[in-house]
């Protein structure tokens, strides 16, 4: 199975949100991995052709999904960031309703609603109504609902945002299983989202795919370096203005800086090992302590 990208681009009036992107992926988990407003959502929404592309094009297998039409929906499950639901459904009524739209057999469909609450584990929840659930758990009908044509290709819009840390780790190992044998872009702009469960890591700035590798692969793309500093607390804010600074810690012994940079900030910075975290924060932070994305 591959899924092409030639060149794929959309633009709102003048503006562009997605710019000539070209890429070609296989079964596996894509992280997509960008700040607000990169583009990531823009391109979610043409390869489940939601959107007309303003140029370019996207195949499947070689065929172009806008002419598949139908037949791409049959292979296609997306998690929208915001999806829409009837407050008043309960879980079980929801997930056999969307069954229902996706034309799925009445035999079929009871039996992918039975094996998806228990692979989401929903169990629990079959009988409550979906405006009385909590973030997590509506999420996981969210992905429930995307799997119910066992689909070959499954888009996850910001699958993590609002959960918990357990709800976080539960859904990565979650989108992890679903994973075999199927193509899943996932889109995030937390680093830890797709630090271990994406294969493949796409990093997307501006409309444009930037970087694409295994998180050890753009470890070791980045050009600068990570350096531990110890310096009196009256330094930090100079070091804020000229440094990318991944993290602060103060202690009793003054403050520690992560810094990200090309040399040594201050005399006797100890280099670090990078890690994704510092990766993001190299291609995307910018100096002066504007990395609300990261802290
Ligand atoms: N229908 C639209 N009309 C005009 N501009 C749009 C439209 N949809 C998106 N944009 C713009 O395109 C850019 C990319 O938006 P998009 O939602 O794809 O980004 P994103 O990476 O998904 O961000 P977020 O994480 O905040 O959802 C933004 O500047 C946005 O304002």
């Amino acid at each position: 199975m591959e899924l092409r990208m030639k060149e794929l681009t959309r633009q709102f009036g003048g503006f562009t949100a997605v710019d000539h992107i070209s890429l070609t992926m296989t079964n596996g988990v894509y992280g997509l991995l960008g700040v607000n407003g990169a583009g990531k959502t823009t391109l979610m929404r043409m390869i489940c052709t939601l959107l007309q592309p303003t140029e370019g094009e996207i195949l499947f297998n070689g065929q172009n999904i806008f002419k598949m039409d139908a037949d791409y929906r049959k292979i296609l499950g997306y998690l929208p960031q915001e999806f829409g639901f009837y407050p008043e459904f309960t879980v079980k009524d929801y997930l056999f309703y969307i069954a229902a739209l996706k034309g799925l057999r009445p035999a079929v469909a009871r039996k992918r609603v039975k094996e998806l609450i228990i692979r989401t584990g929903l169990s629990k929840y079959t009988g409550r109504k979906m405006k009385k659930l909590s973030g997590g758990i509506k999420r996981r009908a969210g992905i429930a609902q995307a799997m119910l044509n066992d689909p070959k290709i499954l888009v996850l819009d910001e699958p993590t945002a609002g959960l918990d840390p357990n709800e976080r780790i539960r859904f990565r190992n979650l989108i992890s299983e679903l994973s075999e044998e199927r193509l899943v872009l996932l889109s995030t702009h937390i680093v830890s989202d797709v630090e271990y469960i994406a294969g493949e890591i796409l990093l997307m700035k501006d409309g444009a795919l930037i970087r694409q590798g295994t998180a050890d692969e753009l470890i070791r793309s980045m050009t600068e370096k990570v350096w531990l500093c110890r310096v009196e607390k009256s330094a930090v804010p100079a070091l804020m203005k000229n440094y990318k600074v991944s993290n602060i810690r103060t202690g009793t012994h003054g403050t520690e800086l992560r810094i990200i940079s090309e040399k040594s900030p201050v005399p006797g910075s100890v280099m670090e090992e990078a890690a994704l975290e510092d990766v993001f924060l190299h291609y995307f932070g910018e100096k002066g302590g504007n990395n609300d994305v990261l802290l």
